[in-house]
């Protein structure tokens, strides 16, 4: 099963609303649901969405667009670690995101810390 199950999703939004995050990055996203919607919408790119797969993230633009929430989404067509190493290349992004998912290859976590 790609997509996270409801009930982590709510758990997700629920974290997400108790420490007010703002910025956030998803890595392995698939089609794009569980973060997405749950952020505050101040008008800026502030969801960083990596994923390999450029197809997935195309089967699920129709959806996002639809909600209005295309302009939440930085969208990084990358494998996680030189997506990872290419954030922090930019001084702003350090320490800058409120949270993060990790949902893709599980062997590699360790590496994205
Ligand atoms: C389980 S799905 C993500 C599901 C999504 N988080 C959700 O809640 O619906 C895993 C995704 O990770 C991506 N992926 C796997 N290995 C990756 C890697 N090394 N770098 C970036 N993305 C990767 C796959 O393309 C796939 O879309």
């Amino acid at each position: 099963v790609m997509a996270t199950a409801p009930e982590a999703a709510q758990l997700i939004a629920l974290l997400l609303k108790l420490i007010n995050a703002k910025k956030t990055i998803e890595i392995g996203v698939f089609t794009g649901y569980s973060l997405l919607l749950k952020i505050p919408d101040d008008g800026k790119a502030n969801y960083s969405y990596v994923d390999l797969d450029r197809d997935a993230y195309e089967m699920g633009f129709p959806v996002i667009k639809k909600a209005n929430d295309e302009h939440k989404i930085n969208f990084i067509q990358s494998p996680a670690l030189s997506a990872l190493d290419e954030l922090l290349n930019d001084h702003d992004n350090r320490g800058s995101f409120d949270f993060a998912f990790i949902d893709t290859d599980k062997v590699s976590y360790q590496k994205y810390h």
